[in-house]
């Protein structure tokens, strides 16, 4: 198993505001890792620290020598009023055509290489960028809410091509979602955070948890973006964890959760 990348205790910190807070983890070759978390529980905080986009204020980040890494983010501005074709934009990020020609095939959309980018649909618009993550055939895969403004269908097919990818590269995928009924079938760990790591697990162990069932499963709550769960703490303004006493613990508790 090749280690890909390792955060061992890690704090990413804006002025006073904790957004990461004591995070350990790894991600291996071949692996696929999902965060989730609720609004504002610093996933794109921690994802854009394991790329190096943000520093890291604690703790030891360390990734694989000369690590590829492939990245789709969650949101792209588009100016309406350059219109660019699908191939024009991805060679914005390769120059060698049949780069573009197999990542277009790769996503299942080599259809669209001819056609201006504001004219295609969400759906379209994501796979494109999968499309630009995976040019240059990365060893890890970052993505940040993939099947954001996908509708239902799309997203189960979205998350079987991410898999599908996974297998066909080898790479390791670290991916941002709140469709966790759909991100299930498609991940090896689910890390779930609030600042800190408040429980992960492989998703068989998690989603047979009757807890989890509980708290995720039978209310569609996967289907929204902001979703509550019981934790055995609760958190201050500032992110601290507080002792609480109602609640059990969700799905695997860490140690400090
Ligand atoms: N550049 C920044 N400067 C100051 N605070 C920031 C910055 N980026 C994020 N934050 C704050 O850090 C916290 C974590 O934000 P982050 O975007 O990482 O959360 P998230 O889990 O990705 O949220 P969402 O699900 O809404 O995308 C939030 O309170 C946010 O306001």
């Amino acid at each position: 198993m090749t280690l890909l990348v390792e955060a061992q205790h890690i704090c990413v910190q804006y002025n006073d505001h904790i957004a990461v807070n004591d995070v350990t983890l790894s991600i291996n070759k071949g692996e696929i890792v999902t965060l989730i978390g609720p609004n504002g529980a610093g996933k794109t905080t921690l994802v854009r620290a394991i790329l190096g986009l943000t520093p890291v204020s604690s703790g030891l980040l360390t990734k694989k020598p000369a690590l590829s890494i492939g990245y789709m983010p969650q949101k792209l501005q588009i100016d309406s009023t350059l219109p660019v074709t699908v191939n024009r934009f991805l060679a914005l990020a390769s120059r060698h055509s049949s780069n573009i020609n197999n990542a277009l095939k790769m996503v299942g959309i080599e259809h669209l290489g001819q056609k201006p980018i504001q004219a295609i649909s969400g759906g379209e618009l994501q796979r494109v960028l999968l499309a630009r993550a995976v040019l240059r055939q990365p060893e890890l895969l970052v993505l940040d809410e993939p099947a954001q403004g996908v509708d239902i269908t799309g997203q189960t097919e979205l998350y079987a091509l991410i898999k599908q990818i996974r297998d066909q590269l080898g790479c390791g995928v670290l991916m941002i979602s709140h469709d966790l009924h759909l991100v299930m079938a498609a991940t090896d760990n689910v890390i779930c955070l609030n600042q800190h790591i408040c429980c992960s697990g492989h998703p068989e162990t998690v989603s047979n948890d009757p807890a989890y069932q509980e708290l995720f499963g039978q209310t569609g709550a996967a289907q929204i973006a902001v979703y509550h769960h019981h934790h055995n703490h609760e958190h201050t303004i500032n992110g601290e964890v507080v002792a609480c006493q109602h609640d059990a613990p969700s799905i695997t508790p860490k140690e400090n959760s």
